[in-house]
């Protein structure tokens, strides 16, 4: 990619995202990243030795992609305030803001800009995120192309072609760290009310999530047929799991994506007043 890429905010997403683009070849000399703080910009300077920023202008007027990396509620006073140099320098704009549409993110930024909603997750920074991406109808091919190269720097991506499915995407993959985590921590608990000491429960319960994951993404079997391969019958999986089917883990699951995919359409609709 030879690019200029900038990215407006330098917190979690945008440090994630900027690490993978160095670990897969691009110069840190075409990555700018900008904070109000120049304290927050040091440290990224020194590990990662990329361009740095206080100035979003000045940093936005000289570049082709554009990522807004701020949190949602802070988005449309930071777009107003670019909007007159992105309307002179026209660079691809990346949201990874989420519940705030494409359109708009284009209109606190002028209007007529070619515009990427990105759903990244926090597993990016270990190279393993996992992004779904939707492109306005401005974006070109090209674009697309350095979209996805940017987002799979740190994981997997995934195009949607109708922007409401980043509400699935956000339940799905978004926020779903989160869940695994919620799943990590209720495991630890039970195996040392089991006997266990904290540590070493921790330790196979993690180990556990890493080897199921990595079967289900290499095998050639569904998940179904995997979690059936671990119950013997009479056993004791089938115990664990009639328990989880009995007490209807399967609709707490959905009932919490759904929940999750409205806040998110709720939040577009707080954020952009319409
Ligand atoms: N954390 C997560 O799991 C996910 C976050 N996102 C989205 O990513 C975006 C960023 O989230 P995080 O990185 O977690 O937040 P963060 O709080 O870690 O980073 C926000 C950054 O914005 C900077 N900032 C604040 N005001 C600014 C301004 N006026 N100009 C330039 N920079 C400014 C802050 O100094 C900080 O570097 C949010 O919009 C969030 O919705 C999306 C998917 C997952
Ligand atoms: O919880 C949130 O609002 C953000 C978006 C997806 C993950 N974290």
């Amino acid at each position: 990619m030879t690019n200029k890429i900038t990215f407006i905010g330098a917190g979690n997403m945008a440090s994630a995202i900027i690490g993978g683009l160095i670990d897969s070849g691009v110069t840190p000399d075409d990555i700018t990243a900008t904070a109000p703080q120049e304290s927050e910009l040091e440290a990224l300077r020194t590990r990662l030795n990329i361009q740095t920023q206080t100035d979003n202008n000045a940093a936005a007027s000289q570049t082709d992609v554009l990522v807004l990396a701020v949190k949602p509620q802070i988005m449309r006073d930071v777009c107003e305030a670019l909007s007159d140099t992105v309307q002179q320098r026209s660079p691809l704009i990346i949201s990874i803001a989420a519940g705030l549409d494409a359109a708009t993110i284009d209109q606190w930024l002028g209007g007529g800009n070619a515009v990427v909603r990105c759903m990244p997750n926090t597993p990016s920074l270990v190279g393993r995120g996992a992004s779904g991406l939707y492109a306005n109808a401005r974006v070109s091919d090209a674009q697309r192309d350095i979209a996805t190269q940017l987002m799979e720097a740190v994981g997997i991506v995934e195009w949607v072609e109708e922007e409401a499915l980043l509400d699935a995407v956000t339940a799905v993959s978004g926020s779903a760290p989160a869940y695994f985590f919620l799943m990590l921590e209720a495991m630890e608990d039970a195996a040392v009310e089991l006997g266990l000491p904290a540590d070493t429960a921790r330790r196979l319960a993690i180990q556990t999530a890493l080897g199921a994951a990595t079967m289900a993404q290499q095998s050639d079997k569904d998940p179904a047929t995997l979690k059936q391969n671990v119950m013997s019958p009479g056993g004791t999986t089938e115990q664990a799991i009639q328990h989880m089917e009995d007490a209807k883990l399967r609709t707490t699951i959905a009932d919490a994506m759904q929940a999750c995919a409205k806040r998110a359409q709720a939040m577009s609709k707080e954020l952009s007043g319409h």
